[in-house]
């Protein structure tokens, strides 16, 4: 099977900061895969990179097997990337299905596309399928963005990604700002857009969360990847101390401390 999304060497810099260190990233087909780090390790911005939000200095970048140059989010979008970020990037004022298709809008038939009307019953049909195919309960398909919860915004910035979505969702810390019931409603919907066959990057802070969820875990550490773990030989205790730098994972896959940290006496 061919990786879905996958990058090596990604460079960014910004000044003196080095925010991508020759990152290397790989996403396989059906899997959540969930992308760890301590503040300012680089999780961000490599995810940027991938979703066309910001170019690197260095590195590649492979849709399917192909080399891609995103230089917009676009790019991304036109070959099934989509990214849900922290600000969801909904407008408040307006409907569900409006902003389900923000910049996508469907328009009636007709011969002259700019003044051809939008056809919103249409636009409303398919927010409503794709809201209840993901079994995302809100009252109505015409509520304004702010009349809804934090997680029920959510849920349709993450339902927009996954109607346009063909290769891959991308996800940076959708759960952050929600409560533990609506934490476990994001958490179901990445599951059932995992279901669907559609794999999903999830950034995210929330240990428990991704143990509940991930598949697999790649740890960044200071711009890079230094591991990529599964949760269930991994254990909580294991993934931190590959985020803080006192464990690392050996040629043969295992986990071990660090020398210096051993010589130290920091990885007792
Ligand atoms: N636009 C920018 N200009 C200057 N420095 C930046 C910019 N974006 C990121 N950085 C720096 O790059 C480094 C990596 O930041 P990034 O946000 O990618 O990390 P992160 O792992 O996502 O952190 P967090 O978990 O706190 O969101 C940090 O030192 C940050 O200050």
């Amino acid at each position: 099977m061919t990786t879905i999304l996958s990058a090596r060497g990604l460079v960014k810099r910004y000044g003196h900061v080095t925010a991508i260190d020759g990152a290397d990233f790989d996403l396989e087909p059906g899997e959540v895969l969930a992308v760890v780090g301590d503040n300012g390790a680089g999780k961000s911005s490599m995810i940027k990179a991938l979703s066309g939000a910001l170019v690197p200095d260095a590195g590649e970048i492979r849709v399917d097997g192909e080399l891609v140059h995103f230089r917009t989010p676009l790019d991304a979008r036109r070959v099934g990337i989509e990214t849900v970020y922290q600000d969801l990037a909904l407008s408040p004022a307006q409907d569900i299905a409006s902003n389900m298709f923000l910049g996508r809008e469907i328009r009636r038939t007709g011969p002259l596309r700019l003044i051809r009307k939008l056809d919103t019953a249409k636009m409303r049909g398919e927010a409503q399928r794709v809201l209840d195919e993901l079994d995302i309960k809100i009252k109505s398909i015409t509520q304004p963005v702010e009349t809804l919860s934090g997680g029920q915004r959510q849920g349709v910035a993450v339902a927009r990604a996954a109607a346009f979505g063909t290769k891959a969702v991308i996800m940076d810390e959708p759960t952050a700002a929600l409560g533990v019931a609506e934490s476990a409603r994001v958490l179901a919907l990445i599951d059932r857009i995992r279901d669907r066959g559609l794999p999903v990057v999830l950034i995210s802070h929330n240990m428990p969360h991704v143990y509940e969820i991930a598949d697999r875990i790649h740890v960044h550490r200071l711009g890079r990847r230094v591991a990529v773990v599964s949760p269930k030989t991994t254990t909580m205790n294991q993934v931190v101390g590959l985020i803080t730098g006192a464990l690392e994972v050996d040629e043969h896959g295992e986990v071990r401390e660090v020398e210096s940290a051993i010589h130290t006496g920091l990885g007792a």
